[in-house]
């Protein structure tokens, strides 16, 4: 056993001192070459880098922690890849917006591909096949098209609570189904059911898929990707049985929702993406079909799943949110009360004069961003920022929130507190987290205008018809809960 130790101990210990003598070899070249250093952060080991002191479920933590140490531009090594963490807007603003041009790719994931993912362009690079996926979805979803979903909004936000009211204990499934039949309506111009319709099944079952997009796969595939050909028997096979898996479900939903409205195209009376342009396409010439239709699929099954879990957990935060200060939720209700009065429900005329409401999804965002690291940016070339360098290829982080939980922007900011949006003339201040959550630059959500419609809709229509509080036992004493968060892309309040 002793001279096997030996050799592991001498392999491991030849391992660190390569790494050293390469960092210090790279350290002396970019000297020589008086290449500016990196942003600053934490010292990292040899092979593994800093993973070993990052929180890997809850990263945006210790990354929110890592600024009081190291500012708001860090530099962090996760095994082989270099990690740029923007911690503030200003930052975000200045390198994803105004740098656009070298800031706008996806990193390589091994995952994507394997798994089916590759046909949300979410997940693609920045290149030509990206720039058709987004004017698709631009035209449907700029903010003057989204103006014609208002109503449909509305009526499924009513549909929402009429669920909310029959069947309180199912909320999580009402929001999912509010988020989803907006999504498929906008979408395909498909007309979900109130409760287990067939094609939301078929995008809660691909869904399932994403989750298993976890960095670890990812690292275990980029690093071993034989695993995806070893026979079933064999160690290692679960791996290429949940990929297999995850690509059936997600090409039915690529598949079914796109055929359903292709048929449907002639007797549906509503405008959608996927209709429009299928007519549209009808006007092409035949060698052009063939990738505008591949582009189309990708950007309906991208508005699909970028809706699903966003929406469902903002307006599962807003529950929480509701709950935990029925003082807020007294105020909006009486803003609604005597705004409008209790013979009618809120309507998008009325939000002008609805602030706190505003208020509320603000702080809504700010208090509970579903997607608290954002998707990570890729640089396609090196750049310099105020003295740094910044690798090309390097992942970017946008910290969305390390920026919503700044005690300096936003005092008690573990606090849900919708006044700080309003100003002392009982306006909506200048400071709106939609201009950060939503991520920057050019991969911006281009759903954001639905989004915030939608959200609103489901808002104010469930704070003008129903009290939100604890559930209760069976002698009215309220149940105490904590509240727990599933976390992934996505960050997002379990359900009970
Ligand atoms: C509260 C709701 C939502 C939040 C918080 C949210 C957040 C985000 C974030 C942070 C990104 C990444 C941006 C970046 O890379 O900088 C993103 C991308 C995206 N979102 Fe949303 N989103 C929401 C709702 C929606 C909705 C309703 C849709 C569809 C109608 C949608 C469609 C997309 C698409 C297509 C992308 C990919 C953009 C690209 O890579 O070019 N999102 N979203």
């Amino acid at each position: 056993m002793g001279p096997m130790v030996d050799s592991h101990l001498a392999i491991l210990a030849g391992i660190s001192l390569s790494f050293v003598a390469v960092k210090a070899l790279r350290w002396f070249i970019k000297k020589r070459q008086n290449i500016p250093s990196l942003p600053p952060g934490p010292m990292p080991f040899p092979l593994l880098g800093n993973v070993l002191s990052i929180d890997t479920k809850k990263p945006w933590l210790t990354y929110t922690e890592w600024r009081a140490v190291y500012g708001d531009l860090i530099f962090v090594q996760i095994l082989d890849q270099e990690v740029v963490v923007i911690n503030s807007q200003h930052i975000a603003q200045a390198l994803l917006d105004n740098r656009s041009r070298i800031y706008s790719d996806r990193p390589y994931l091994a995952t994507l591909k394997p798994y089916g993912w590759l046909v949300s362009f979410a997940f693609i690079g920045y290149n030509d096949e990206w720039r058709l996926c987004r004017r698709l979805f631009h035209q449907t979803f700029r903010p003057k098209s989204v103006v014609r979903f208002r109503q449909m909004q509305i009526r499924r936000a009513r549909d929402m609570v009429a669920n909310l009211v029959s069947d309180p204990q199912h909320y999580h499934s009402h929001f999912a189904t509010f988020s989803s039949s907006v999504a498929m309506s906008t979408v395909y111009g498909y007309d979900t059911s109130t409760r287990n319709d067939p094609l939301v099944e078929i995008v809660i079952n691909a869904m399932t898929g994403l989750a298993m997009l976890t960095p670890e796969r990812a690292i275990m595939l980029k690093a071993f990707p034989f695993l995806l050909n070893v026979p079933d028997w064999c160690w290692g096979s679960s791996i290429k049985r949940s990929a297999q898996a995850s690509s059936k479900h997600v090409n039915e939903m690529v598949n079914v929702p796109f055929q359903h409205a292709r048929e449907h195209m002639a007797d549906s009376s509503q405008s959608s993406m996927v209709g429009e342009n299928l007519r549209r396409m009808e006007m092409q010439d035949e060698a052009s079909k063939p990738m505008f239709e591949t582009s189309l699929k990708k950007a309906a099954t991208t508005a699909i799943v970028g809706s699903y879990e966003t929406m469902t957990s903002t307006l599962m935060a807003f529950t929480l949110a509701m709950v935990l200060y029925p003082d807020v939720q007294k105020r909006a209700q009486a803003e609604i009360d005597s705004v409008i009065g209790r013979d009618r429900l809120p309507m998008f005329e009325d939000r002008a004069s609805l602030p706190y409401i505003d208020a509320i999804l603000r702080e809504t965002f700010r208090w509970a961003p579903a997607v608290p690291l954002g998707v990570p940016h890729a640089t396609s070339s090196a750049d310099l920022y105020d003295g740094y360098f910044i690798p090309k290829g390097a992942t970017v982080v946008c910290n969305t929130w390390g920026i919503s939980r700044d005690e300096k922007r936003y005092p008690q900011a573990s606090h849900f507190i919708p006044d700080r949006f309003i100003d002392v003339n009982g306006l909506l201040t200048d400071d709106d987290p939609a201009e950060y959550i939503f991520g920057l630059g050019r991969r911006i959500c281009p759903g954001r205008y639905a989004a915030d419609t939608s959200l609103w809709s489901a808002i104010a229509t469930m704070l003008a018809t129903v009290d939100i509080s604890s559930a209760k036992d069976d002698q009215g004493k309220t149940i105490d809960f904590t509240a727990k968060f599933m976390v992934g892309v996505v960050r997002y309040l379990a359900s009970p």
